[in-house]
Parts: structure tokens; sequence; C-alpha cells
């Protein structure tokens, strides 16, 4: 099943119904605050409040810059809005824009680690805004505005940038800005065109029309090139109808009187306005190899393919994330907040924003990592028509902009802090990065480019239903439900999941016609195991378990998960019954625990009790194998309580002979071991074995037993704050994947995933 169509496209969709659910489930909302200092005991208290934070405020009262290492100033900013211009909805007020300032803040998070917070002043007042404004500097490092309606937003913006000694920039129209210029400048690129001989049109004289057009001639395009429109048509000289003192600084001598006059024989069209603002007739009006930026959210003025049906030599941007080209702020507020705050800038100032668009720019012309394919539907992009900008999740931005931006900072005498040595700080903002999205884009990338159907065992449950639906609009192949149609349905309809859609489809088991053949099957495997016919007839039509694995055993489908109501165990007997272990490999668990920018495999958390020595071996090669197959090249180590023979002991001999064994058997990656997993993960600490042959510190660990890897990877999870993927079950001969009980259904689709691209 393609999960892109001819325009780049990509398959993924979803209902409304679907929407709301995201933003329900769970804690409402999308983001929450979670303490960074520990609040558990009588003196933890007195240290975080009183008496104890006495001192941290005496010494801020004294000197104001030590804010910045005592509080969360430095890494914290506030997305602000009143609704008045949401997205391009309109004034819809400010509660109503809560759910995108929410984005925005976790966007910040999620893309620069940068901490932030929405706040919605419920006003449409300017001076009352600047006034709630106004008196928050202290508790922010910046303040990003959003979604405010011009002229308010430009009036409001420079009183608080007068008022504030911290960065204060008005994202739809700076953001956008830079993000339009940069496409911009690589769109002029491919199209031989100069910058002094472009025409340009800008749809829409609001926040990111006035600012967009400003910046584009700060880049060269001459005055005269460029005419402004808005709802009353083009703004030109002597215009009195709906103008104010912004518009007016962009008005042109013209005879152009609407947005189609204005276009005959542009060169470029910026729509910053609303859906289907820009028509086929206009389009056809343009110069050849249009360049058609079409940037209203959600839905933009023109959709790709609308374009693509009347000419082929246009190249198309818009602000969606489904489509190439996705000219979005997104791409500069994070990183250009990164490295704002990372040097305590007064501002943000003409030479960062520029500085921004440029590294965006060039960054766009370099070759793609994987992690760029990943999050291009699978295709790698090739700087060209399809590929003028970099991707929001391309993993390279946050090392390049921000850096960029810094320096830009230094030289135009705004940083409070300069950063001495770039080279160190581009690692550390290596390090900021979420490993969890890049490690699952990287297999949702392999998935939809050879979709995969997948059994969704569990079928009458909810979240499994959810689940099954997501996998199918993300592109990643077909679904197969296990259970009562009724049944499904019922449940389907309460979730708010529609499945009459292509890709999902119902089985069951009693009504099958496969039936006789599954119970035949399974007879076979079982029948010298103490089971009967009619056992195994049972089992097949009464445990879904028991025919997903024979379905993906026989290769009526691809992969299965399941797990939601039973226990891991249970399960993995089940599906071992129907599916042997892989000719040379060994049946594990292994986990993927992520925190702080480090992913670290362990094994075996799932299957083998007290491994033997010779079974320590086999698994280090299997989680070997694992690392691998998920990108990254593996440094094994051999756990104990003890380190390279101390104390001594008779469990850490058994790891020790693995060791031998894994010399032995010649493997070809890193290992070491035995030793303390503090050795394992810090270099520092490993320094004092200069003998040892881990070249960096293990990113896989192999644990002494079962119950060591369970207790240590779930405590991670509870006590550590890390985000534990797994166990993944590896080394059948079919893939199975096996989620916990009670599991989500976002969790449940990257199982599926998981399971569809086969880490064995
Ligand atoms: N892709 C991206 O990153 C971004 C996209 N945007 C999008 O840009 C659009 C505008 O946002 P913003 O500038 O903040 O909003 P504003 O409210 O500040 O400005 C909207 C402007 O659009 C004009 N407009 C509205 N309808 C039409 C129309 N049919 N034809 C011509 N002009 C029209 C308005 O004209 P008038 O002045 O006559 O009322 C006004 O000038 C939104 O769709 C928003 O989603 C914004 C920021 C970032
Ligand atoms: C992307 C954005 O900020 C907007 O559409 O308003
Ligand atoms: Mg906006």
């Amino acid at each position: 099943m393609p999960a892109t169509d001819k325009t780049g496209k990509s398959g993924v969709s979803f209902t409304e119904q679907e929407a709301l659910q995201f933003h329900q489930q769970g804690r409402p909302g999308k983001l929450e605050i979670s303490p960074t200092k520990p609040m558990a005991t009588q003196r933890d208290l007195s240290l975080a409040y009183s008496p104890g934070v006495a001192v941290p405020v005496k010494a801020i009262a004294e000197d104001p810059s030590r804010a910045f290492d005592y509080t969360t100033r430095g890494n914290l900013v506030a997305v602000i809005s009143n609704g008045t211009a949401i997205l391009g909805l309109g004034n819809l007020g400010a509660l109503a824009s809560k759910p995108v300032m929410e984005g925005k803040a976790v966007l910040f998070k999620r893309f620069a680690d940068v901490d932030s917070i929405d706040l919605e002043v419920d006003t449409q007042d300017v001076d009352a805004f600047i006034n709630s404004v106004r008196y928050l500097g202290p508790s922010f490092g910046g303040i990003n505005l959003e979604d405010i309606k011009a002229p308010d937003c430009f009036i409001i913006e420079s009183r608080l940038r007068e008022l504030m000694d911290i960065p204060v920039f008005h994202d739809d129209q700076h953001g956008t800005a830079i993000i339009a210029a940069a496409g911009m400048i690589n769109a002029l690129h491919l199209t031989g065109r100069d910058m002094k001989t472009t025409k340009v049109v800008c749809n829409g004289a609001g926040a990111a029309g006035i600012a967009c057009i400003e910046l584009v001639k700060a880049m060269g395009i001459p005055h005269e090139n460029v005419i402004l429109c808005d709802t009353k048509g083009v703004i030109y000289k002597g215009r009195e109808e709906g103008m104010n003192q912004w518009k007016s600084a962009h008005a042109v001598e013209t005879s152009a009187r609407s947005l189609y006059d204005a276009l005959k024989g542009a060169d470029v069209f910026l729509g910053v306005s609303v859906k289907g603002a820009l028509t086929e007739d206009m389009v056809r009006a343009m110069a050849p190899n249009p360049i058609i930026f079409a940037m209203a959210n959600p839905d933009p003025e023109i959709t790709p393919e609308e374009v693509a049906a009347i000419r082929e030599d246009a190249i198309v941007a818009t602000g969606r994330s489904d489509y190439p080209n996705q000219v979005n702020n997104v791409l500069g507020f994070p990183y250009i907040f990164r490295g704002a705050l990372d040097v305590h800038a007064t501002t943000i100032n003409d030479a960062m924003k520029v500085a921004c668009a440029q590294a965006l720019a060039l960054l766009a012309r370099e070759e793609v990592p994987d992690e760029v394919a990943a999050a291009y539907r699978g295709n790698r992009p090739k700087f060209g028509p399809d590929y003028i900008i970099p991707v929001p999740f391309d993993p390279r931005l946050i090392h390049t902009v921000p850096p960029a931006v810094a320096q830009a900072a230094m030289e135009s005498g705004v940083a409070r802090k300069p950063i001495v040595d770039m080279a160190t700080y581009r690692n550390q903002l290596s390090a900021r990065r979420d490993p969890v999205a890049g490690t699952l884009q990287r297999i949702f990338s392999k998935v939809r480019q050879q979709p995969k159907r997948v059994v969704f065992a569990e079928g009458e449950e909810e979240p499994m239903i959810r689940a099954a639906a997501s996998y199918v609009s993300q592109g990643l192949g077909q679904a197969i439900l296990i259970g009562r149609e009724d049944e499904i349905r019922e449940a389907a309809g309460t979730a708010g999941v529609d499945l009459n859609r292509p890709g999902i489809s119902i089985l069951n088991a009693r009504l099958s016609t496969k039936n006789q053949d599954y119970a035949e099957f399974l007879y076979g495997r079982l029948q010298r195991r103490g089971y009967l016919f009619r056992d195994c007839q049972r089992l097949v039509n009464n445990d879904r378990n028991y025919w997903g694995a024979i379905m993906v055993a026989r290769g009526d489908a691809d992969a299965m998960v399941t797990g939601i109501t039973r226990n891991y165990s249970v399960v993995l007997d089940t599906v071992h019954n129907c599916i042997d272990t892989k000719p040379g490999h060994r049946v594990i668990g292994v986990s993927l625990a992520l925190s702080r920018g480090r992913t670290v495999l362990v094994a075996d958390t799932a299957v083998i009790d007290m491994p033997t020595s010779e079974e320590l071996a086999d698994i280090a090669e299997e989680a070997a194998h694992v690392a691998r197959r998920l990108g990254y090249e593996p440094r094994v180590a051999m756990l104990a309580y003890s380190t390279f023979g101390h104390p001594s002991g008779e469990r850490s001999e058994r790891v020790r002979e693995a060791v031998k064994i894994l010399d032995r058997r010649r493997v070809d990656f890193e290992y070491d071991g035995e030793m303390g997993a503090d050795i394992a993960l810090n270099m520092d600490k490993m320094a004092a074995y200069p003998f040892c042959r881990l070249s960096g510190p293990a990113n896989v660990l192999v644990m002494p037993a079962f119950h060591s890897a369970s207790i240590s990877t779930k405590m991670l999870q509870e006590l550590g704050g890390s985000t534990v993927i797994g166990p993944l079950l590896v080394g059948l001969d079919k893939p199975v994947q096996i989620v916990p009980m009670g599991a989500k259904d976002s969790d449940i689709v990257n199982m599926a995933a998981i399971a569809a691209y086969n880490v064995t």
C-alpha cells in the first residue's frame, strides 16, 4: 500500500474524533510539569523551600544574573497569546488558543529541549495585554508571542521589546518570515533567479505577511517588485480602505487591483492569508517555474495537488507536515530561542534572524541522514524542488541552527554570556535530542517502505482498535483485528474509530474457513506434548493469541502484536507453541531504555531466568544484533555486581566465563566484563580500568539474570524517568511483539511497527 501519492502527500490521516482523543487521553492536554530536584525528605524540603531557599533568594537579589544558575529562568520560555488570530482560524479567543499554545510549548521541548509554558491572556485590549506581560520578565528567559492579530501584534511586540530585557519574539511575524526566507533563498537558487529582478506577491498583510515582505526586501528584493494584498485586494499607493501604517509602508504604484492582476507574470506567491485564497487561474497566470508558498494553516491557500493539476513547473510549499516543503515556523522558534537562551541574549535581533535563515537554507543543500529520510515518508530527500527546506525531524537542526544564532548574537553584541568553545557547545546540543523519536522514526520509515499486515490479536479491546486504526492511517500497512465483528464495531464506535477504511479488516476465528487447517497445524506441533486434536481446535477457536500467532506462522499475516489483557509469560508460551525459534538465534527480550539523550539496550528482560555462561554469551550476541538492526554500533557490557574480579564470587564467575566464550567465538562487536553498571555507563569510572576494551560507554547491557534485568529496567522507568520500550521479543522465526498489560494505544502502535520491522 503506497504511503505517498504523486504530490508526495503522506498517507497520514486522522478523524476529528481521533484528534480530540489524542488531546484528551491520559492527562488532558499536552504537557505537565515535573520537578528536577528530589522532594522526598525533610532535608529536601528544607533546601527546596524554607529555610534553604532563602540562600539563592539573597544571592539573586545581590546579583540578578545568578537567577540563570539557581532557577528555571535560563531555559524557560513563555508562549503567550490572546487568541485573536489562531492559525488561520481567526479570532476565537484566548481559551480556544490553548491547544495551539500548549503545542508550541511542547515543540520547544521536543525539538530544542527548551522548557516552555503557555499563558493565555484573556484581553483584546492592547494596553491591558502589554501590562499583563511586561511584569513577567523575571519568570522567563524569553517571551514567544503567538497568534495575536495584526496590527495589534506590531504594537504589542515593539512595546514589550522596549519594556523587557529578555528576548520578545512574535513567532508569526519573525518565525514565519525566517523560514519563508530560507525556503525562498533555495527556491530562487533552484530556478536560477536573481533577487533584484524577482517579482513577489504576498497575500495577507497581517503579522506574517508584513514580516515576510520586510525580510525578503532586507534580503535584496526591491521594494517596487513586491505587491502586498489583503482582503480588499492590492495595497496600492493612495488606497484608503482597510489601511494601517504597516500596510502603507509597503504600498506601491501599480495598476493591479486584485490578487489575480498582481499575480500576472509574478515569480513568487507568498500566502499567509486563508484557505483557498489562490485559485487555479491565478496559478496559470504566474511566470514560468513559479514559486508558490501557500502557508495558511491548517489549510493552505492552494494544495500541492491543485497546483500539480494545472502546471508541473511550480515549486510548492505549505505550512503542513503532510506535504513536502513544510514552510512552518516550527523550524525556527525552538532553535532561535535555544541559541538566544544559551548566550543569555537580551533580544533576538535581525542578525540572529538572518543567521537562522541562512543556516536553514544551507542545511537543505546537504546530504540527509537516515532520520530525515524517515521523516520524509521513507524517500531520501535530495536538494531540489521537492526539498527546499529541512524537515522538522532533521536531527542536525539542533546542532546547526542554535550555534548560528548564538554566534550572530555574540557578534552583534547582545550576548550576555558568550560561548567560549563552539565545538563543545555543538556536542552539548546534540545530546539534547530526544532519542526515542529518532529510533522510532527510523523504524516507521522502513516499515512504510514495505508496509506489513499486522495482526492486532485482542481485537475487541479499545486500545487495540485505536492502535490498528492509527497503524493504518500512518501508512504502515494493513491491520487485522481478531474478534467478533459486532463487538469490535461497538467498541470502535465507543472509541470514535471509523473502521470503514481501506486497510483494516476484522477476522472472527470461529467463522473462518481456515479453522480446520489451523487446528491441524497446531495439533502437528503439540500432539506429542499432551494435546488432543479437540484441545487444539478449542485453542484455535477461543484463544485469539493462538489464532493470530498461527496466522503469522502460516504466512497469512506478517507480524502480530498482543498483550494488553494477558501476562507476558502466558502469551509468550502461546506464541512459542505456534512459532519456532529462528535457526541460529535464541529467544530473548531486549528493552530499550532511553534517558537524557542516551539509548541503552538491556537484555534479557523477558525469557531466560538464570542464564548459564553459554546463554549469557548468546544473549550478548542476540542483543548486539538487535542494536545493529536499530542503527546502533554495539558496545556490550557483561554486567555483574563485581568489576573485573572484585569482589569475587560464583555469580560473577558465570559472567566472566561468558566473556571468555565470546572471545572464543570471535564475535564482531565490542564487549567486555564482568563489570558494574556504573563502570559500564560512565567513562570517568571506566578510566580506572585502562585495559577495558570498550571504546565508549556501553550501549548494550547484558544482565546476569532475568530478575536483575527486569528489576533494573522497571526501576529506571519508575524512578529514573527513563522511557523504556519493550521488552522487544527477539529470536522468533516470525515477528510477534507482546506489549505490557494495560499498554496505551501509542505504545501498541510502536510495538506493531517494531513487529513489522522485525528486529531479529
Ligand atoms: N506556515 C507558517 O509557519 C505560518 C502560517 N501562518 C498563517 O498565515 C495566516 C495569517 O496569519 P497572521 O498573519 O498571524 O494573521 P493576521 O490576522 O495577523 O493577518 C491575516 C491577514 O490575512 C488577510 N486575509 C484574510 N483573508 C484573506 C483573503 N481571503 N485574501 C487576502 N487576504 C486575506 C487579512 O486581511 P485584512 O488585513 O484585510 O484583514 C490580514 O491581512 C494564517 O493562516 C496562519 O495560519 C501564520 C504564521 C506562521
Ligand atoms: C504555524 C503558526 O504559527 C500559525 O499558523 O499561526
Ligand atoms: Mg501562529
